[in-house]
């Protein structure tokens, strides 16, 4: 059976001047993560906030008391080096550390014959390396990555190397309120099909009329930004996605 149905709603869309507060009333609404992005203005064309700002509303939040529980900090970290700032999000207050494959790979490719500088790290160093400070693993891909990229590392035998949740993006990462990508379903369908028990996040574009193509695709993790920050009664919204991706498994 498909993992449980997570709501982590996108704290971009939510207002930056009453951050921690946000945070703590949209879990008093029933969402289970709070879906954290971190744009460098490199990676992505626009920029957020560091790990000082996470620091600041951590404290707003209970931390979660079991892995993926309720007050998850997943951080959706679109960055161009996914592995400097690992250590900084982990004392932030950061669970769960979700670097895109595109970033990895590019830095890997910048690997010099000396060896590996402390940058430069292959998808599944970065993995076991963010386990190893006691975090979550996530792997986003990006629109035009295809999903087989995912399989070596999903299908790696040694587990620490594993990532615990993967990420399909379903806009181009870098604004909130984009238009959903429904072509980026058979990414999901794939990878429920191979990996039945595999958290699978979406994001971008996700709410009430196109949580359900989402839903049968078989993705469990449903990040929205505008659809909840924006609604009048968010509360609302975050049980209608729950219930469709329950419907389901
Ligand atoms: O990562 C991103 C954008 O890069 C997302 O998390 C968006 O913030 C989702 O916003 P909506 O599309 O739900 O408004």
């Amino acid at each position: 059976m498909a993992p449980p149905a997570i709501i982590a709603p996108s704290i971009l869309s939510a207002d930056f001047g009453a951050l921690g507060k946000a945070c703590s009333d949209t879990i008093g609404q029933g969402a289970d993560w709070l879906h954290v992005d971190i744009m460098d203005g490199h990676f992505v064309p626009n920029m957020t906030f560091g790990a000082p700002v996470v620091t600041m509303i951590r404290p707003h939040v209970d931390r979660p008391k079991e892995a993926f529980g309720k007050g998850t900090f997943d951080c959706h970290m679109m960055i161009a080096e996914p592995k400097k700032w690992v250590k900084d999000f982990k004392k932030a207050g950061c669970d769960l550390y979700c670097f895109h494959y595109e970033a990895a790979i590019s830095s890997t490719a910048a690997e010099t014959p000396e060896g590996h500088s402390d940058q430069e790290t292959s998808p599944k160093e970065l993995i076991k390396y963010i386990h190893d400070q006691g975090l979550r693993a996530g792997i986003a891909i990006k629109p035009k990555t295809p999903v087989d990229v995912l399989y070596e590392i999903l299908d790696n035998p040694n587990k620490e190397e594993v990532p615990d949740m993967a990420l399909v993006m379903t806009v181009e990462p870098g604004f909130g309120g984009q238009k959903f990508m429904p072509d980026m379903m058979p990414k999901v369908e794939a990878l429920r099909k191979r990996y039945p028990e595999l958290n699978i996040e979406v994001d971008g574009g996700l709410g009430e009329k196109t949580i359900d193509t989402a839903a049968d695709a078989g993705a469990n993790v449903i990040v929205a930004g505008s659809a909840v920050f924006g609604a009048k009664d968010p509360s609302h919204v975050i049980k209608l996605l729950r219930e469709a991706v329950e419907k389901r498994r």
